[in-house]
């Protein structure tokens, strides 16, 4: 595991996915701190010349907050409604951050539809590719305001993994409320050399309806992003300085490498 954490600190280009849960407080609230914190996170990585791409959950959870709903809606058109508002918020938000930083950020919305045909993920790999050339950060999401696969059956887990192959990413970090698997016992995980059917049975479902997925698309994800030889790390997007810490090789969350 010490050398597969190592090899982390020499990786290039780096995919970090965030959930929902990290970017709200608990009124459901985007976290400005948070975000800031994250924010600051991408940036330090981006100025020592690692190459950041970033994939962003939240749309729906903050255009929830931003109409004031309840709960988070069933109806497929309330969840698009919220996502094309909660969307622009966020981008909004992150511009403004990244600006501060002197660092340009791209949009880019995907489909699943995009990567079931050979033109739509050459475009995708592209606008991704040419972004990063240009040293812009491209910030991705599902395109949730048209596309009803990840609010009905999806998850962005999957998608930053889509994207990590599409990309030839160097590693993978999945930043989330927990610092990474737990066991049975209620431990963490700190390496995993397969996502067995042992490993995806500690899911323990999720606990709470802002997010989609829980541990276990996660845990695919992982394995998706295995079949391509990309690393995969599972860690606690609350923790200040985590970005950092994965890519200087520390033993935070859980690493996930294909043997
Ligand atoms: N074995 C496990 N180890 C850690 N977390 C788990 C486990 N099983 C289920 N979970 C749940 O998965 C949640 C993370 O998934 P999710 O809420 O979908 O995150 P995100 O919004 O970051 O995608 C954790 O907060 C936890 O409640
Ligand atoms: N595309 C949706 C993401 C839904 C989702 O996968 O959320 P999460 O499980 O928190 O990563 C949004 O932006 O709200």
């Amino acid at each position: 595991m010490k050398e597969t954490r190592n090899s982390l600190k020499q990786a290039k280009r780096v995919v970090v996915k965030v959930g929902s849960r990290v970017l709200v407080d608990e009124t459901g609230k985007p976290d400005h701190d948070r975000i800031f914190s994250l924010v600051s996170g991408l940036a330090a990585g981006h100025s020592e010349t690692h190459e950041m791409l970033l994939v962003s959950s939240g749309a729906i959870a903050a255009g929830i907050e931003a109409l004031k709903m309840a709960q988070r809606p069933t109806a497929l058109p309330d969840l698009q409604m919220a996502a094309a508002v909660g969307q622009t918020r966020l981008m909004n938000l992150y511009s403004h951050l990244f600006g501060q930083k002197h660092i340009m950020v791209g949009q880019v919305l995907l489909t699943d539809a995009i990567f079931r045909v050979s033109d739509g993920r050459t475009n995708a790999k592209n606008t991704l590719q040419n972004l990063i050339e240009h040293r812009i950060i491209p910030i991705i999401n599902e395109n949730d305001a048209v596309s009803t696969e990840e609010i009905t059956f999806g998850d962005n887990d999957i998608l930053a993994s889509l994207v990590a192959t599409l990309v030839n990413a160097d590693v993978l970090i999945l930043l989330t409320t927990t610092d990474g698997l737990r066991d049975g016992n209620g431990d963490r995980v700190p390496f995993i050399e397969r996502v067995s059917e042992d490993i995806l049975a500690l899911d323990r479902g999720k606990n709470e309806n802002l997010s989609t997925g829980g541990m276990k698309s996660k845990l695919m994800s992982a394995a998706k992003a295995a079949e391509a030889d990309i690393p995969v790390v599972i860690a606690d997007g609350r923790q200040d300085g985590i970005i950092q810490s994965i890519l200087n090789g520390d033993d935070a969350g859980t690493l996930i490498v294909s043997r």
